[in-house]
């Protein structure tokens, strides 16, 4: 089965194929020109949505499947934030280096060292049988430096729960066992059985 993915995250489309291998995994950038997706939803579900909807629009065959991810990291000291802006954090032309660095500056600022944070991935499954969505979490903390450089994002300052290392230190293995994108991705692939 090919599985279309609607997303323009690198990280995402190297981490979802390596989850995913049982399918034929391809981004949508590999079949059509990528164009810009505005996503303001009110929850990474809506986003999530929001993007397998416009791609499996733009696509335009209806018997393909697309899964779109809308994740974030939620950090406790700052009440949650950035959440679903965690791709903005920094400025609407903001890089991955930038929201790290931001994220880092907010916790210094709030002066501590750490705090217990989480991310979420929302998967949104698109298709001619129906619409769908599941959640992925991982806890642990965000620290107000940056550690190793593996991984994507805001993951050389996060630790997750149980280890001492960030995700930029940490086996890519570790992380595909441990992932709010993982344990979504689990969720996903029961419904994407069913609809065989
Ligand atoms: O496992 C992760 N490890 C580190 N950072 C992560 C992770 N998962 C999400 N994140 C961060 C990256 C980005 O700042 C935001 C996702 O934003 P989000 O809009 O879902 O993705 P995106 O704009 O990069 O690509 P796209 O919307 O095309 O899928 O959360
Ligand atoms: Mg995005």
């Amino acid at each position: 089965m090919k599985l279309v993915l609607a997303t323009s995250n690198k990280g995402k489309v190297r981490e979802i194929k390596a989850l995913c291998k049982e399918y034929e995994v391809v981004a949508y950038s590999e079949l059509i020109k990528e164009f810009e997706i505005i996503e303001d939803g009110d929850t990474f579900k809506q986003n999530a949505l929001i993007k397998a909807r416009a791609v499996y629009k733009a696509l335009g065959d209806e018997d393909v499947i697309v899964l779109a991810d809308d994740s974030g990291i939620s950090v406790d000291v700052l009440d949650g934030q950035p959440g679903i802006y965690s791709a903005r954090h920094a400025g609407v032309d903001a890089n991955d280096k930038d929201n790290l660095f931001k994220l880092i500056k907010d916790l210094k600022q709030k002066g501590v060292a750490s705090s217990p944070a989480h991310y979420t991935a929302a998967i949104a499954i698109v298709t001619k049988k129906g619409e769908y969505s599941v959640h992925g979490w991982m806890y642990g903390d965000a620290i107000a430096q940056t550690r190793g450089d593996g991984g994507f994002g805001y993951d050389p300052m996060f630790i997750p729960l149980g280890f001492d290392q960030t995700l930029g230190e940490l086996d890519e293995e570790l992380k595909k066992k441990l992932s709010h994108r993982f344990k979504a991705l689990s969720l996903a692939k029961k419904i994407l059985k069913s609809l065989l």
